[in-house]
């Protein structure tokens, strides 16, 4: 058997989107390339405010990015995380994680800035496997995501829902496809919708927990900080 070329189930939904078969080289080296959106920190977790306060707000933000850039990193499976931000200090502080960092399209939105960090990681490795993940997974476990990428990897493209079931957390794509990313608000029937498949593995709620309100950081709490987040909520918390 050529264990070089991987196949891929087929499914009608998935027809629009065949995955061609990789590039010897990248099949050889296959691990994944995350794609992480962070909106400028004066503007992010714009509905934190009510439970952190403006000061710490858009610190807390920042801790968020860096926990979730900092367990993607830790995750034996990513090869690269490229960061689209045109925040300077974020950038900053994510590029010394060991993220890439790739400037935002001008004012084009979340699926846009998605898109456009998707076209800068294939044009160095067109046949790259990608995967969206949102910045604001502070309890994120390199072992659950690790979990969530073996499933996507069975499938053209795949998505995980945030922890509500409303949203997504993380969408994936094989070599050769568009990623196709259809992000905000009640994203979960969109992705369902375009074809990509729902992971529903148990026991990866880190993947899962975005947090957007108060209600949301408690949760996370109760699933694990990442230290950088525990360091600037916990002190203010207790
Ligand atoms: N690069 C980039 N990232 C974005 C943009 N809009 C949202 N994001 C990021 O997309 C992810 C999911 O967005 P949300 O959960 O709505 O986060 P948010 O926009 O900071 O939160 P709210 O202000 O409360 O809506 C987060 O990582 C955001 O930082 C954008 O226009 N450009
Ligand atoms: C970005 C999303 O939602 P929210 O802004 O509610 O986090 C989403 O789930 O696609």
């Amino acid at each position: 058997m050529n264990t070089r070329h991987p196949t891929y189930p087929t499914h009608p939904a998935h027809s629009a989107h065949p995955a061609r078969p990789a590039h010897p080289d990248e099949a050889a080296d296959d691990g994944w390339s995350l794609v992480v959106p962070l909106k400028p920190l004066a503007l992010a977790k714009s509905r934190l405010a009510v439970a952190a306060g403006t000061r710490l707000r858009p610190r807390l933000a920042l801790a968020f990015a860096e926990d979730t850039v900092g367990a993607v990193l830790n995750c034996p499976r990513v090869r690269d995380v490229a960061v689209v931000t045109d925040d300077p200090a974020a950038a900053s502080a994510l590029a010394s994680l060991g993220a890439r960092i790739v400037p935002d399209t001008p004012a084009a939105g979340l699926n846009a800035a998605l898109a456009h960090g998707v076209r800068a990681v294939r044009a160095r490795r067109p046949y790259a496997r990608v995967a969206a993940l949102n910045a604001d997974l502070p309890a994120l476990r390199p072992a659950e995501l690790t979990r969530v990428l073996d499933a996507a990897r069975k499938f053209p493209r795949a998505f995980l829902a945030d922890a509500a079931e409303i949203g997504t957390t993380f969408l994936s794509a094989g070599p050769g496809v568009e990623l196709e990313p259809a992000f905000g608000g009640a994203s979960r029937l969109r992705h369902l919708s375009s074809g990509a498949v729902e992971i529903t593995l148990a026991g990866v709620d880190s993947v899962r927990r975005d947090v957007d309100t108060g209600e949301d950081l408690a949760a996370a709490g109760k699933l694990g900080l990442g230290p950088r987040t525990a360091a600037r909520w916990l002190p203010a918390a207790g």
